[in-house]
């Protein structure tokens, strides 16, 4: 039983009697993001109903599910870009609006300002916020130095490989210092070269800055390589058929692929992922 999914059973004994869904009472310690009775509906078809789960603070959750489950519908909602029909998110406590967070989008150019340079897409942001130009400028030295960078950020986009630009994207959402990162299929568009070395510079500047990470993959080796925990979601609506605890060491790295825990780990989210798939098969 992971540490942050609860049984029903485990619920109640922790929600005051009489107390009515959304109940923000109970949480597990550790946790960053709280969110119940989420229920969100398109054209008649529930996407989400009633559905709660908490997200730890500073670990890589990595969400994975049927297409169409609804995996970018919720770090959509949670962060702020698509409206829900019910329920309740909140940070802390606190709401989205008060919340500083980052998003990469999974089609990087689209993402970027073509009529910018990368180092001025990264400032961007924090010139939105009235960050000074010297402390501004500092940020991003220093984040830089994280991403140990082979390449100029005074050019532009096009002038620049797919990698390049995905790097300037995470770069870009991570220096306003989010609280929470956003990462929707982030590596889909590359090749597999470029996805290993992404995933390592991700998980090197993640556990580093032990920012709360939410990360959409269509790609299960990379969903329990890079991450503390695997969301498993069943076909819509969406519901949790595990949520699974990571705990390998880190860092990982190649030779994690062929550990046996890492193996075993990938193999039981497969189960699980295709018991569920056939389960609720319509
Ligand atoms: N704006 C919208 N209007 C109507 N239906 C939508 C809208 N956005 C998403 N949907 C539907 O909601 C469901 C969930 O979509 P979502 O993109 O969240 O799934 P996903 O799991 O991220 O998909 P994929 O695996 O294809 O990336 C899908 O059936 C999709 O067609």
């Amino acid at each position: 039983m992971s540490a942050f999914a609860m049984t029903a059973t485990e619920r109640k004994t922790r929600e005051p009697a009489g107390e009515t869904l959304p109940d923000l009472t109970w949480f597990t310690p550790g946790t960053h993001i709280t969110i119940r009775g989420l229920t969100k509906t398109f054209r008649g078809n529930p996407v989400y109903t009633g559905f709660d789960i908490d997200f730890p603070r500073g670990g890589i959750v990595s969400i994975f599910g049927p297409n169409g489950c609804g995996k970018s519908t919720l770090i959509n909602m949670i962060s702020g870009i698509l409206p829900y029909d019910a329920g309740q998110i909140l940070f802390d406590g606190k709401t989205i609006a008060e919340t500083r967070i980052g998003y990469v989008f999974q089609n990087y150019r689209e993402a970027l300002f073509p009529w910018q340079r990368a180092i001025d897409n990264i400032h961007y942001p924090l010139k939105m916020m009235g960050v000074p130009k010297a402390e501004r400028e500092r940020r991003i030295e220093k984040l830089a130095a994280q991403f140990d960078l082979k390449f100029d950020l005074h050019r532009y986009p096009y002038e620049m490989s797919g990698g390049q630009q995905q790097t300037v994207s995470i770069m870009r959402a991570l220096v306003v210092d989010p609280e929470v990162l956003f990462l929707d299929e982030p590596f889909s568009a590359l090749d597999y070269e470029m996805t290993l070395t992404m995933r390592d510079l991700l998980q090197k500047v993640l556990t580093e800055t032990r920012t709360t990470t939410l990360l959409v993959s269509h790609d299960l080796e990379e969903a329990v390589w890079l991450s503390d925990k695997v969301l498993l979601l069943t076909r819509r609506p969406s519901r949790i058929a595990e949520y699974m605890d990571i705990d390998l060491p880190r860092p990982r790295n190649s030779e994690t692929i062929s550990d046996p825990r890492f193996v075993a780990l990938k193999a039981h989210a497969l189960e699980v992922f295709q018991t569920a798939v056939r389960s609720s098969a319509p």
